[in-house]
């Protein structure tokens, strides 16, 4: 049995790491190795052969909003748990994940669009204040390499307020804005506007700020630096092997 030793004791999880040059790959390379439970057994480059990663029993993948897609396709064909923190996941993506993991029900996916705690947290207090307040948005700060805008952590955090305020009967605020300059309103993002900032000396940050009669309320977060993703990534790699199917956010496996 995969995994498993004579005695009983698991030997360390075997994890492929796609896009292990990269910014955070680089880290989870060096976290996952000083991890007493699991050990790197491939990592993989843009152009490289993907098959070095069937050596692997789970695949973490931070690579590019574009690449993605073809890794997990490769990943539930050849029978390979993935933690998956690049962004760029639309609910059309988050479909047809769906439907390649239908025919493989023995596989776990995770799929996280921020791994830091505090932004579990604050995603997570944002759902629970946006059934109290009709006007929020939010603004996400990053740094100026970053290759898409906005994060995907802001594109999330937005849908779950447009959902939460739905539930309580709640619609988008009153704004009484006629004339701008394109953008300057920031993306509509399921009925909430979301502002990217892009900056050298950033990581990774973000605003949610409410505002009714007289009050505003702000809930913020900053990963000052990337191994603040990581022990939510340790987490997801040890939980994925028994969290059958599809999983979106890290929420979910925190319990919170
Ligand atoms: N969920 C979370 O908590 C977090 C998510 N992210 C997300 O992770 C992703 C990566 O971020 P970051 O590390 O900063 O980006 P980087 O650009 O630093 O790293 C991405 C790496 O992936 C490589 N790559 C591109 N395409 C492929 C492919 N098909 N197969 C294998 N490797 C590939 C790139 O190689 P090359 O440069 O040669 O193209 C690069 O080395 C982004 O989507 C980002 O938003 C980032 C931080 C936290
Ligand atoms: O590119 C980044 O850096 C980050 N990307 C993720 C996102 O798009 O939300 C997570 C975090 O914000 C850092």
């Amino acid at each position: 049995m995969t995994g498993a030793s004579v005695d009983g004791d698991r030997t360390p999880i075997k994890v492929g790491v796609l896009g292990a040059r990269g910014r955070m790959g680089t880290e989870v390379v060096k976290a996952v190795n000083a991890a007493p439970d699991m050990e790197v057994v491939a990592t993989v480059n843009s152009g490289d052969d993907l098959a070095a990663l069937t050596a692997a029993e789970v695949v973490v993948d931070f690579t590019h909003p574009d690449a993605v897609m073809d890794n997990l396709r490769f990943a539930v064909d050849h029978g390979l748990h993935a933690v998956v923190g690049t962004s760029g996941f639309t609910d059309e993506r988050i479909e047809t994940l769906t439907g390649w993991l239908a025919d493989k029900p023995e596989l776990g996916m995770l799929i996280a669009p921020n791994f830091a705690l505090g932004a579990v947290l604050a995603m997570r207090f944002a759902q629970q204040a946006a059934r109290f307040y009709d006007s929020a948005e939010v603004v996400e700060l990053h740094h100026n390499r970053k290759a898409d805008a906005p994060s995907g952590t802001a594109a999330h955090t937005a849908r779950l307020i447009s959902t939460a305020r739905a539930e309580a009967g709640r619609g988008p605020g009153e704004d009484a804005t006629t004339s701008e300059l394109d953008g300057a309103r920031g993306a509509d993002v399921a009925g909430v506007r979301v502002h990217s900032v892009r900056l050298p000396g950033l990581v990774a940050h973000e605003e949610i700020l409410f505002g009714a009669q007289g009050e505003t309320l702000t809930i913020r977060h900053d990963s000052l630096d990337r191994t603040s993703f990581m022990p939510g990534v340790l987490l997801g790699i040890r939980s994925v092997l028994s969290r059958p199917g599809l999983t979106v956010g890290l929420e979910h496996v925190l319990g919170v």
